[in-house]
């Protein structure tokens, strides 16, 4: 029988990434990473447009298969234990894809039963998640015709029904209203509050700077610097961090004197 304990090396990382890559025609989209991210830590993974944010992501939650690394959560390799990965994990990806000829309540009762659990414990849950998520009124209405932050809330509530322990977020606030991405964030504070571990992809330096205690800077398909947020931004601001060691373009729009000048 197949011995799916988890190594000892990994047992305190809520994730851990070991010489992660993905090449695309000969291209790094991921290249070696190295990442442990700590059991009850929120995590925020930043980079530039094309960084290899979404390919780690996806390489790290079993959506994507490596070219070379390996990947655990809690202990339990992505590949070769699927099931005991997936069980701990709750997962919305980018470009949330979904089957949208069903309601919102139906998606999310779902997603719950397709993780095996008893249908009124699922009826339940997606009571709970429709209200705290603000979809109650929504709930019996097609998810094809919710605008992007309802779909986005709605991805979200199918990956929290199974109360998973690490929950990996691609650009969760992404299209979300301030009204619901705060109370996104008090879901998620609470989450974490209460053991779990929050990864999540975000282009925005302050809400990465003001939520997670814990930050990577990913650029050209590597982690260039990953610790705590203080560590990280050494005495500067996450942003200045970000755009310096990303290379901050300095052109200021030149070549584009076409939009500037009016021929009216
Ligand atoms: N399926 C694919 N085929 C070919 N190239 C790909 C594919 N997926 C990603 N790439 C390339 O890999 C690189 C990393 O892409 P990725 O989507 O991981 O970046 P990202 O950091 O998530 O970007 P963004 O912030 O814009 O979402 C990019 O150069 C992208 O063009």
């Amino acid at each position: 029988m197949t011995d799916h304990s988890p190594p000892p090396e990994y047992a305190q990382a809520a994730v851990s990434l070991r010489g992660l890559s993905k090449f695309y025609s000969g291209k790094p989209a991921a290249n070696n990473v190295w990442l442990d991210v700590p059991a009850g830590s929120y995590y925020g993974l930043v980079g530039p447009n094309g960084a290899g944010k979404t390919t780690t992501l996806s390489m790290a939650t079993g959506l994507l298969r490596p070219d070379s690394g390996t990947a655990h959560v809690l202990g339990h390799d992505v590949w070769a234990d699927p099931v005991g990965a997936k069980r701990r994990l709750g997962i919305l990806p980018d470009g949330v894809r979904l089957f949208e000829r069903l309601t919102g309540a139906q998606l999310i009762t779902y997603a719950g039963l397709l993780r095996g659990m008893p249908p009124d414990v699922v009826d339940a849950r997606c009571t709970d998640l429709l209200r705290a998520l603000g979809l109650k009124e929504a709930a019996g209405k097609l998810v094809a015709d919710y605008s992007a932050g309802m779909t986005k809330k709605v991805a979200l509530a199918s990956a929290l029904v199974h109360a998973p322990r690490v929950l990996v977020l691609d650009e969760p606030f992404e299209a979300v209203d301030p009204v619901s991405a705060k109370n996104i964030r008090q879901i998620l504070d609470g989450f974490v509050g209460s053991g779990g571990t929050v990864i999540l992809s975000s282009h925005v330096m302050d809400l990465v700077e003001r939520t997670c205690d814990h930050v990577a800077i990913v650029i050209d398909g590597t982690i260039q610097a990953a610790g705590t947020v203080d560590d990280v931004r050494a005495g500067g601001t996450l942003e200045d961090r970000f755009v310096a060691m990303a290379g901050g373009r300095s052109d200021n729009g030149e070549g584009l004197q076409w939009l500037r000048t009016s021929s009216d």
